[in-house]
């Protein structure tokens, strides 16, 4: 069994425990007295490189990484350093993760809010939902192309705009036929935690204009950021580098202030 299958694993079952206190028409019913979403979108493609910065206390490649008593206050050090989006892990097992830390990140910040997690049922889109998600990630490797097109429907019309995270360009091509219209790129392989931060440069040609390109993990600092955005990317994911930093504030912005200035007017492209 790789990481990624006992991860998700593990996931499934937590959420079936979930399930069972609170069945899927409480979530539905919530759904429905909720605000809108955030546009992560319009987010991302503000001029000029973006940063989504993660609230991440452990992983399985690292361990713990940082002590994370407050996500709250962490995301709003983020948002001030001019983060155009927050994510954060509600993952326990391996990354120490709650649904309880998104709730209060989106009550915080006005920026969207990634839910980055193992979500592989519409069960779980519901949850992240109800959390206060804007954004959800949608993990190639760990899906069928039939759950995928199904979960991208899904996330669409209950509002959340689905990040679909690739590794390959297998990965990508089913993303982009699946209907994928903001595409992660994850520099670490799940299956075995390697990172390759040649990957986004590889895949980013493959990917239509028209679609947001997200470049994430291994972000070390502005080099990493200004070689993303030369290929292409319209954000990167950041985590380990935000959180280990000793002001994550201080740590967004000059992830920012390493940008040469926007020389092209934004994209539009259809949430
Ligand atoms: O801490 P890093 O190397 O900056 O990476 C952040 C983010 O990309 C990483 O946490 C991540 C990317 N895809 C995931 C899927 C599940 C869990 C975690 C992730």
């Amino acid at each position: 069994m790789s990481v990624l299958d006992e991860i998700v694993a593990g996931a499934r079952a937590d959420m079936r425990r979930r399930e069972r206190e609170t069945g899927l028409e409480v979530l539905i019913h919530r759904v429905r007295s909720m605000p809108p979403t955030r546009d992560a979108v319009a987010a991302l493609l503000r001029p000029g490189v973006q940063v989504i910065a993660e609230v991440k206390r452990r992983s399985p490649s690292k361990g713990a990484l940082a002590d994370v008593p407050d996500p709250a206050d962490l995301a709003a050090a983020y948002e001030s350093g001019g983060a155009a989006a927050v994510s954060v892990l509600t993952e326990g097992r391996r990354f120490g993760g709650t649904q309880a830390d998104l709730r209060a990140v989106r009550d915080r910040v006005g920026v969207p809010v990634l839910c980055k997690d193992f979500l592989v049922t519409p069960y779980q889109l519901w949850e992240a939902r109800t959390c206060g998600a804007d954004l959800a990630l949608l993990i190639v490797a760990a899906l069928s192309r039939g759950e995928l097109v199904d979960l991208i429907g899904l996330a669409g019309r209950i509002g959340l705009t689905p990040l679909v995270e690739v590794h390959d360009r297998r990965e990508l091509d089913l993303a982009l036929s699946a209907g994928a219209r903001v595409i992660g790129v994850n520099a670490r392989d799940l299956r075995t935690l390697r990172i390759d931060r040649s990957v986004f440069e590889r895949l980013a040609p493959h990917i239509p204009d028209d679609v947001v390109k997200v470049a994430e993990s291994g972000v070390r600092g502005p080099d990493d950021v200004l070689g993303h955005a030369a290929h292409g990317a319209d954000a990167v994911l950041v985590g380990e580098h935000l959180v280990t930093h000793g002001s994550p504030a201080d740590a967004v912005a000059s992830l920012l202030a390493a940008r040469p200035a926007p020389l092209s007017v934004p994209r539009r492209v259809s949430r």
